[in-house]
């Protein structure tokens, strides 16, 4: 462990326990110090137990870990992805045309300004009705894809519903059949497109799913490829697949699925919103870009964002966060956010091979507020165990005559992170049940009961509106906070092999559930899973 992390340990050790309100007693400025603005947003972290001591050692911690040279090196290509030999480059996909950035030598900003292009014309031929399949307007697109190629997408087509006037917009993610059946319900195949999306194009739920849409549609209409568009970085294989090139959309192996809904991957968020409202969306990421790398570690968003997490998660030891929006439409943003943050930075070696010596990346979850309130806030306010909760709101909603909803929900955003901080004492219980009757043993017992003990931490992120350009500033927000918290933990986060090892034992148990191999290897445990749910 080096100098940077025992000194803010030691800082930790000094500060733990203190109320947080008292740091607002000593420093009335706090909210504007302890807050970032960029481009209409603001990030107030001023209710965590970070005060200026803090903030300078986590600055430090951040200084000391190359983040500065580690950005440039994401932002100019270099291979930053280290166990997999690849550049990172999910920003160039909206950095436009301006830039040159090079990648082996080449630059990649035409290619990505023309497949941009080319999903723009292809989307528009859709929306207008120009592009007919076999013969009429498509009314439904049907988007296969999961984890990256399904979390972005249809994360952003829902938090981006005032805008959508394209075609109806469905996702297919699940290998449960179950899923694709009830989309496929009520709709035409004559009528629909079929968007199969995949990076590698090898993904087994994703081809599983297309296989099974491909012959629903063989059942109705002459050609099903006709009606197909793919996104994949493997040409080979969509071409093998019998989809058309004019209707294959490419990226390159640095953009990482989970990073990937900026390019083609977003086809049905352009098809859904139209071209131009999709450039808005990638104009607030880059808007996120230019300020992550043009702003003071002390006034960078990202960067507090990401030290906020530190702070808390290997720090202060919270081992999860709650990412709480008061914006329904953000219903699906902890699910990204879930594979975003924890397939990124949910590792326990280091670049060098070692074991960190830190906790790994934490656990991230969520529910839109209020419908969050009424389920596990419970806990968050009076378990034993602390979760700082990431509130996420707007001034404005997007429905004028429902705008004292609005309000009734901003309210209920500011007093959860009131109530969190604030707390109830037991004086304060204790009068509170003196007004209701109870007396002496009685009194006491009912007041313990109504004791919140406060002081949890919480940031809330505001914004004006939820638009596609502010939702493009958020979750490139969130990319870089990944990015920062990776860097400061010394980890690779752009690589997922955690996720191999399951997948290599579902393909051996395919023909032991089938009863064409025995379970005879297998531990006692599964082997009595699989004789229950053999066919
Ligand atoms: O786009 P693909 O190649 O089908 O992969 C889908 C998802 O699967 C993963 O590789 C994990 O299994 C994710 O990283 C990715 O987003």
């Amino acid at each position: 462990m080096t100098d940077k992390w025992k000194a803010l340990r030691e800082h930790h050790a000094q500060v733990a326990g203190r109320r947080i309100l008292t740091l607002f007693d000593e420093d009335p400025g706090r909210a504007a110090g302890f807050s970032v603005r960029a481009d209409g947003l603001l990030f107030d972290f001023s209710k965590t137990n970070i005060d200026a001591g803090g903030r300078a050692a986590l600055i430090a911690l951040a200084e000391a870990s190359g983040l500065a040279e580690k950005r440039a090196a994401m932002f100019s290509g270099k291979k930053i992805n280290e166990t997999e030999g690849r550049a990172v480059l999910h920003v160039a996909l909206r950095a436009g045309e301006a830039h040159r950035i090079l990648v082996d030598g080449r630059d990649v900003i035409p290619g990505i300004a023309e497949t941009l292009r080319r999903c723009g014309a292809f989307a528009e031929a859709v929306r207008s009705g120009a592009f007919t399949g076999q013969g009429e307007r498509i009314t439904d697109v049907v988007n296969i894809g999961i984890g990256g190629s399904d979390l972005g997408p249809a994360m952003a087509v829902l938090a981006l519903a005032p805008y959508h006037d394209g075609p109806r917009v469905h996702f297919v993610s699940n290998v449960d059949g179950a899923q694709v059946h009830d989309v496929l319900r009520g709709l035409n195949p004559e009528t629909t497109l079929v968007i199969v999306a995949s990076k590698t194009f090898t993904t087994i739920e994703t081809m599983t799913n297309a296989d099974t849409v491909r012959r629903w549609m063989a059942g109705r209409v002459a050609d099903p490829a006709a009606q197909f568009a793919a996104v994949s970085t493997a040409a080979d294989k969509t071409a093998a697949y019998g989809i058309a090139p004019e209707r294959v959309f490419g990226f390159g192996d640095w953009v990482g699925g989970r990073y990937s809904v900026w390019g083609p991957i977003g086809l049905a968020l352009m098809i859904a919103i139209g071209p131009e409202r999709f450039g808005e969306f990638l104009s607030g990421a880059r808007a996120m870009d230019e300020h992550f790398l043009a702003a003071p570690f002390a006034a960078n968003m990202p960067v507090a964002l990401a030290l906020t997490g530190i702070w808390h998660n290997q720090i202060c030891g919270y081992p999860t966060r709650a990412v709480l929006p008061y914006e329904q439409r953000l219903s699906r943003l902890p699910a990204y956010l879930q594979q975003l943050e924890m397939e990124s930075n949910g590792k326990s070696v280091a670049l060098d091979g070692s074991d960190l010596t830190v906790q790994s990346g934490p656990v991230v979850w969520g529910e839109p507020g209020t419908n969050g309130q009424h389920a596990f806030y419970q806990l968050i306010h009076q378990g034993s165990r602390v979760v700082p909760c990431e509130f996420i709101v707007a001034r404005h909603g997007h429905e004028p005559d429902l705008a004292h909803q609005h309000l009734l929900l901003v309210a209920n955003c500011l007093a959860q992170s009131e109530a969190l901080m604030r707390g109830r004492s037991l004086e304060e219980a204790r009068a509170l049940m003196a007004a209701k009757g109870p007396e002496g043993e009685e009194l006491e017992r009912q007041a313990r009961h109504r004791v919140f003990p406060g002081n949890r931490p919480s940031t809330t992120l505001a914004m004006e509106k939820l638009t596609p350009f502010t939702l493009g500033q958020v979750l490139a927000l969130y990319e870089h906070r990944v990015f920062v918290e990776g860097v400061i933990l010394g980890i690779n986060s752009w690589d997922q092999w955690g996720v191999e090892l399951g997948k290599e034992l579902a393909l051996a148990l395919q023909p032991i559930l089938e009863g064409r191999e025995s379970a005879g290897g297998k531990d006692g445990s599964t082997a009595a899973l699989v004789a229950f749910l053999r066919g």
